[in-house]
Formats: structure tokens, sequence, C-alpha cells
């Protein structure tokens, strides 16, 4: 049995790289003028799942992309460099070898793999010849409170071990305070540090209070140089949510409108169940169309979402899809 293509499966080769963000300067009266509805944008939020239905033939390559998106991440203070090793080898080769092949999709890779800094020499080696980028998380995370010049010096020292991608913890008071200049600050001197490497600014909106600060500090890491903007470090009471996404989404979508740049999308933290990943992937098209959904505009964090994802083309292919799962996607 093979899905329903759909035009939906992630490309394997030849895929163009997208531009950094090259930023601009810090426009105080745009970022003073957002805004953000909050009952409007839960109501939004709350009905996502029952306005959508899966149809079943597009399931499995709906599946297969959001593999295609996920950072594989372990963040963990007992990380070991089998356990990275292993994590890299499902990176490689993210579900069965027989469920690819039945699927047409052999060769199929999660996006990235993220890891602490520290792992970052053992993932580079284990995806060597992959095409699989390393992210790291730098800049004293998950708090992102050690002294700023050690912030930049780890940066540097993840580039140098081989990480493409940069995952930056902004201080959360600067927003709190309302300090947008200290922020962009901040956000530039930490993208300039990341050199050729992209950057993803995690604004931890779980410690923001409000979905306005969530959209004005989206705004302010876009203006300077964010080339993602990324929910949470996973270690938040509370992490990626539909709500925070739609603000996010909506961020992004003023910028490009504004700038003509696309920055991505990096929903982490939480996001554990197939049926989740495919409602943030539903919302994600509806707001910013069919262009976000390539590895360069979005990913997602997760540590444990790949093996639901594996359990449900599984399901698939024994025809035992479960009916919860059909809910998110025209
Ligand atoms: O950036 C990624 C997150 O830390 C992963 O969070 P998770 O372990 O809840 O999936």
């Amino acid at each position: 049995m093979t899905p329903n293509h759909a035009g939906l499966l992630p490309q394997l080769s030849g895929h163009q790289a997208h531009p950094r963000n090259p930023g601009m300067p810090l426009d105080l009266d745009w970022v003073a003028s957002v805004q953000a509805n909050t009952s409007a944008i839960e109501r939004r939020a709350a009905t996502l799942g029952g306005r959508r239905s899966v149809k079943k033939d597009f399931q499995a390559a709906w599946l297969l992309k959001a593999i295609s998106l996920i950072d594989l991440t372990t963040l963990s203070g007992d990380d070991t460099t089998a356990r990275v090793q292993r994590l890299c080898a499902k990176a490689r080769q993210p579900v069965r070898a027989d469920i690819l092949e039945a699927l047409g999709m052999p060769g199929l890779t999660t996006g990235a793999v993220c890891v602490y800094h520290d792992m970052v020499e053992t993932a580079v080696r284990a995806l060597e010849g992959s095409g699989i980028p390393v992210a790291a998380v730098s800049t004293g995370f998950p708090a992102g409170l050690s002294p700023w010049h050690l912030r930049i010096a780890e940066i540097g020292e993840s580039v140098k071990a081989g990480a493409q991608e940069i995952d930056i913890v902004i201080s959360r008071r600067h927003v709190l305070t309302g300090n947008w200049q200290a922020l962009y600050d901040e956000m530039r001197e930490m993208r300039a540090a990341c050199g050729e490497a992209h950057v993803k600014a995690i604004l931890a909106t779980g410690e923001l209070q409000t979905l306005r600060n969530v959209a004005r500090a989206s705004l302010v890491c876009m203006m300077a140089g964010a080339d993602f903007i990324k929910t949470s470090t996973g270690k938040e009471a509370v992490n990626a949510t539909l709500p925070v996404s739609l603000t996010m989404i909506r961020a992004i979508r003023d910028y490009e409108d504004r700038t003509g740049i696309k920055v991505g999308y990096k929903p982490a933290g939480g996001i554990s169940k197939a049926k989740d990943a495919l409602l943030y992937l539903a919302l994600l098209k509806d707001e910013l169309g069919h262009d976000w959904l390539q590895p360069d505009l979005f990913r997602f964090g997760a540590s444990s979402l790949l093996g639901d994802i594996e359990r449900q083309l599984e399901h698939h292919l024994t025809g035992h899809y479960s009916a919860s799962h059909r809910h998110a996607m025209a």
C-alpha cells in the first residue's frame, strides 16, 4: 500500500537552502503597534481540530512530511555518547526500513538532530555523510542566564565543533520590562556570533506572560536577524501551545508582508503525539501556505514525537490507523 502523495512527500535531495534573514533596523513604532487579540486567537486555536479532517489516503504522506521536519532532540543532563549515537542512527533512518520502503520513501531522514553543546562533536561524527545538520542549544541553555561573554563564547565553540544551527535562549526580562532595544542588541550580537550557522531564537513563551509580549518579542528577534523563532526550551512549565503558535506564525506573516523575508518557525516542548503534529502542520499551512512546509522554514523540536509517528505509520500499513488521527488535515 502506498500513500496518495498529493504533492506532500518530503524532498529527499536537490533542496534549495533558504536564504538567511539579514534583519533590519529596530522599528520601535512597529513594535508598539503590535496587538494580540487573546480571546480570538484562543478561539481559533480551539476549533482547529474540529474543522479539519484528514483524507485517509493523505495521512501517511503528512506523517512522512512531519518526520522530515523534526529536530530530533535529546537535551537531558544524563545524555551519553551512546545515547546521542543512537539518536543519530534514528535520524538517519527514522522508521523501520520496510515501512519506508512500503511508503515509497527509503532515504527519508529527520530535519536535524538537536543536542547540548557538549554532544555536538559526537553528533557531527555520527551523522557524517548524511546531510543531516546538527543544532546546538548554546548560550547557557535552558535558562540563558550565564555571563554574556560566556554565552557568546559558547556559540563560537558550538559552531567550531560543527553545529550548523544554533538555538539560543533570549533574556525574558527584556521582554517583561519592554526593553526592546536590549532584546534587539542581544539577538543581533548572538546572530553575529553564529557566523554562517542559522540561528533559532527561543522565546520561552511560557514565561512571557501575554500573547502580545510573544508577538512583540517575535518581531524584535526577526528584526535582529533570527532565521527561526522557536517557542520553548522544553524545560518551562508551559511549552509549545496552539495559541502561542498562531501568534508567532502571524508575526512571521507580518514580517514577510513588510520585508519580503521568510523566517522559520519551530514549536518545541511537549509535542509527542502524531495527531498534535498534524494540527501544527494544519495551522502552518492555513496561515502561511505550503512554502513553509519544508525543513528550512519549519521544525518540530521534539524528543518523543517520532515514536508515535512510527506507530501510526505501522497502523496505516496494517489498516488499523486510529480514527483520532484523522482530524487534522484536508
Ligand atoms: O527543543 C526541543 C525540546 O527541548 C524538546 O522537548 P520535548 O522533550 O518535550 O519533546
